[in-house]
């Protein structure tokens, strides 16, 4: 039931021609999943959710959610051109992801009016999903360390490609790696997704088992991101110290408890009140907090065949 030819001299995709439909789909359905949960999870310190705009002026609830309804079918088309390129050497799949990289940073410039809801989102999964496909063509096993491995080889010397040796800086991130050797985006698909690896998806799996919400999990990765991750968002909205407010902030929560700490969530919207008022948005954490759902769902290849799709655990949280 595969949608599209295995290669020339093949007769099946390695893990079985039946397989491919399902784990296009599945991606697909998991990428958006992450972003609505992201964008729905409230209240979130300085970002668009439910309770607010938080520091934004220019979007709302429903931008974000037309955004991602936008830039949905690319999902798609990164793991297929992941897995069409499976052969390839990893370095070189980041330009064939990055002209349907293009393209769906267009779609959701058309689709707000020129916001930018998912920029930092787009370049996550596309690499992303187009790592999944890759590792599916070749047949290996879809978890976290050999998709975030993937990554992070599709993205050797990106940082020394892009920064580093780069002329003239043109957009925030270049601009801040020149000024404060922040790497930003690029740094840390780069490194594999060290930030999420290292502090926001063990906080996630280490709370939802703990008490079995999805909800309490996704604050205790926030809180995590919060405190740890060098965002660039951040820092161009309110300089270094924007950065380390932000993060002796949630640093503070932590050791109150964080999620387990009596008015958990009365402090978590002082915190969105409190970065509301000095202008700060931690966008590159909210990105992180979908790719951290995203990547603890990945168990969901293993745990289900295309008989039987995770209709329940992956479908959209009502708006
Ligand atoms: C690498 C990208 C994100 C460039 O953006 P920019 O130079 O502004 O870099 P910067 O690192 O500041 O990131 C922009 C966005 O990433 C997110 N972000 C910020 N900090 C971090 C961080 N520490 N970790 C992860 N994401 C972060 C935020 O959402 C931010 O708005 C990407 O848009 C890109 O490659 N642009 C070039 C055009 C292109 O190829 N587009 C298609 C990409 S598939
Ligand atoms: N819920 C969210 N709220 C706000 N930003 C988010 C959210 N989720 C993800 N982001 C990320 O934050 C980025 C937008 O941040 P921001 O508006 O600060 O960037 P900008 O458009 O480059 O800057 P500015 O608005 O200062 O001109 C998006 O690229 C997006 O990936």
């Amino acid at each position: 039931m595969g949608f599209y030819p295995p290669p020339p001299g093949r007769r099946a995709w390695p893990g079985g021609e039946s397989c491919s439909f399902h784990h296009q789909e599945l991606v697909a359905r998991l990428a958006h999943g992450a972003l609505i949960r992201e964008v729905l999870l409230t209240p979130k310190p300085g970002l668009v959710d439910r309770r607010n705009s938080g520091a934004h002026r220019d979007m709302g609830l429903d931008t974000f959610l037309t955004s991602a309804e936008a830039i949905a079918p690319w999902f798609s088309k990164f793991f297929l051109c992941g897995m069409s390129g499976h052969r390839s050497p990893a370095e070189h799949v980041l330009a064939m992801l990055r002209s349907d990289g293009v393209a769906c940073e267009k779609a959701m410039f058309a689709a707000t009016g020129g916001i930018n809801t998912h920029k930092g989102s787009v370049f996550a999964f596309g690499l992303l999903c187009g790592a999944v496909g890759r590792c599916h063509g070749q047949g290996r096993p879809l978890d976290v360390q050999t998709i975030c491995d993937e990554v992070a080889g599709i993205c050797r010397d990106l940082v020394e490609r892009e920064l580093d040796r780069a002329g003239e800086a043109t957009t925030a991130g270049e601009h801040l790696f020149h000024q404060y050797g922040l790497t930003g985006a690029r740094g840390e698909a780069a490194s594999g997704f060290q930030t999420v690896r290292t502090f926001s998806l063990p906080a996630f799996l280490a709370v939802e088992a703990e008490t079995g919400s999805e909800q309490l999990a996704l604050f205790a990765a926030l809180l995590a991101l919060l405190a740890s991750n060098a965002d660039t968002n951040l820092v161009a909205r309110g300089g270094p110290e924007g950065l380390l407010f932000v993060q002796r902030e949630a640093s503070r929560l932590l050791a109150e408890g964080g999620v387990h700490a009596p008015y958990f969530m009365a402090k978590m919207a002082a915190f969105d009140d409190a970065l509301i008022k000095r202008n700060l948005s931690p966008g590159g954490s909210a990105d992180l907090l979908a790719v951290t759902w995203f990547l603890a769902r990945l168990s969901l290849f293993r745990d289900h065949n295309d008989k039987n799709l995770p209709k329940e655990e992956v479908s959209d949280v009502d708006a």
